[in-house]
């Protein structure tokens, strides 16, 4: 069914499972698209499965972690029946991860910059390196030949993790997980600022994992909103805002504090996702206002709604009547 974008996706996923050991699957049949050059934000409360999501498609999950999948296309190539270690070599050049923690991937006693020509060094020499971190706003780094990680802020080593990702090979999409939640507001800004420059730049393709719809919508084409494990909606960003069709992400919208009117409290979201991923229908089904028999009972097939889809049986009983 319809996850789609318009055009040839970049990258294909289909009905992705992604289990660890015990019995809660963190991820049911997540099915998604991305265009070249797109940027598709997934969002959803912690636990949801969206560093599940990246990590199942670069080969990242730990020992005892499986990943199943119909389909995951990737630039035209099935990724689906690799082994880990086939799939991190595809990973390393044209899918390129940026985990949340900068600091976990430079080394701690070597200078920034010396790591920065070591990944940058094979494909560009030493004049291209700074034109091109110059042009994305990080050659002030290269003044600072000797500093080591510790003596750069978590906003620029961030952004330092970033163009590493972006520029030492030549990736065609980049998974982003959570690359600003570590950081105050100002700075979140210049990282945010960075990967649409790289866009821009590059034609890069990004997947952006937040918990934070205010960040996704300005820098995302489309969201794909997380519940339980499941995808219960994608959406142009533009649509997702303006007429959330699941009522988690209506829920989570009108929790916002900018779609909610000064002289109106936020309205928290009752209840807990806790066992929604065991469920045998729709996970949010417990702390939905609208829920019907069916929803406890059976998982709604995606539904197309505008250029989104859907999983809510309201939905498919208005499509239905
Ligand atoms: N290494 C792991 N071992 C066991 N369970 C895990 C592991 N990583 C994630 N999980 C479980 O998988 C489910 C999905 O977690 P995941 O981290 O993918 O969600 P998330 O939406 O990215 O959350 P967050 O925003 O907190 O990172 C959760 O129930 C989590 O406890």
């Amino acid at each position: 069914m319809a996850e789609t974008t318009a055009g040839a996706a970049l990258l294909r996923v289909r009905d992705l499972d992604v289990t660890y050991p015990g019995p809660v699957p963190a991820v049911r049949g997540v099915s998604f698209d991305v265009a070249p050059g797109e940027i598709l934000g997934l969002v959803g409360e912690s636990g949801s499965g969206k560093s599940s999501v990246c990590t199942a498609l670069t080969g990242l999950l730990p020992a005892g972690a499986h990943r199943r999948a119909r389909a995951i296309e990737f630039e035209g190539a099935d990724l689906a029946a690799l082994r880990e270690r086939d799939l991190r070599r595809v990973r390393g050049r044209r899918l390129a991860f940026v985990p949340q923690q900068p600091m976990t991937s430079l080394a701690p006693t070597t200078p920034v910059v010396r790591q920065l020509r070591w990944y940058l060094g094979d494909r560009l020499d030493d004049v291209e390196v700074r034109e091109t971190l110059t042009g994305i706003g990080l050659g002030s780094v290269l003044d600072r030949p000797r500093d080591l990680p510790g003596g750069f802020s978590g906003g620029q080593l961030q952004r330092v993790v970033i163009a590493i990702a972006a520029l030492a090979h030549e990736p065609a999409l980049l998974l982003a997980d959570e690359p600003t939640t570590t950081l105050d507001p100002t700075v979140q800004a210049q990282v945010l600022r960075l990967l649409l420059t790289l866009r821009d730049k590059l034609g890069l393709a990004l997947v952006y994992v937040s918990h934070d719809l205010a960040v996704v919508s300005t820098i995302c084409d489309r969201v794909g909103v997380m519940y339980g494990g499941r995808l219960v909606e994608t959406a142009p960003v533009r649509e997702l805002f303006a007429a959330p069709r699941h009522p988690y992400t209506r829920a989570l919208l009108a929790a916002m504090p900018a779609t909610t009117p000064a002289d109106r409290p936020l309205r928290a979201i009752e209840g807990t996702a806790e066992g929604a991923n065991l469920l045998p229908g729709c996970p949010f089904a417990p702390r939905c206002p609208q829920v019907l028999p069916v929803c406890r009972e059976r998982m709604p097939e995606p539904t197309a709604h505008g250029a989104g889809t859907v999983r809510c049986h309201l939905a498919s009983e208005r499509v239905g009547a």
